[in-house]
């Protein structure tokens, strides 16, 4: 488990509860892609509480010396999110350069590329999660 202050994350491993497998076998059938490991990494649960945010970043890797090249697996093709509660405002996911956001609504999913095909980061995935404002957010990610 990692708390920052701004949110806490821990990872849910396939072996802690059988209806994690169903949901790795859901986002397969939806996006085509293997989400077992070393493909994917763990499902990630975060929670954020008021105010708790996400700084701007993009989930794959920008440079050679970034921590996620040294592990050796590939870069993050792309993320799945699915929200698992509703806020009653504020913590939206926000895509900067592509000028939109994601209200978080309970059981909705995300998924976006981060990659484009040819392998470079797709900079228009620079997102956030925006501050929470009312209530208590909790998201699963998988990259
Ligand atoms: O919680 C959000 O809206 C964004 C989370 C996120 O960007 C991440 O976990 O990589
Ligand atoms: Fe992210």
């Amino acid at each position: 488990m990692r708390v920052c202050g701004l949110f806490f994350s821990a990872w849910l491993k396939e072996t802690a509860h059988p209806i994690i497998g169903r949901l790795d076998q859901r986002i397969t059938l939806l996006t085509g892609l293997n989400v077992q490991p070393p493909y994917a990494e763990y499902l990630q649960v975060v929670n954020y509480g008021i105010g708790g945010h996400y700084e701007p970043h993009f989930d794959h890797a920008t440079s050679a010396s970034s921590p996620l090249f040294r592990l050796n697996t590939g870069n993050r093709v792309a993320t799945f999110m699915i929200y698992l509660s509703s806020v009653d405002a504020g913590g939206s996911t926000a895509f900067i350069h592509a000028n939109f956001s994601v209200p978080v609504l309970e059981n909705a999913a995300l998924f976006w590329w981060n990659l484009h095909r040819n392998g470079q980061g797709d900079g228009d995935t620079l997102h956030a999660g925006c501050p929470v404002l009312v209530g208590d957010k909790w998201g699963k990610r998988l990259s």
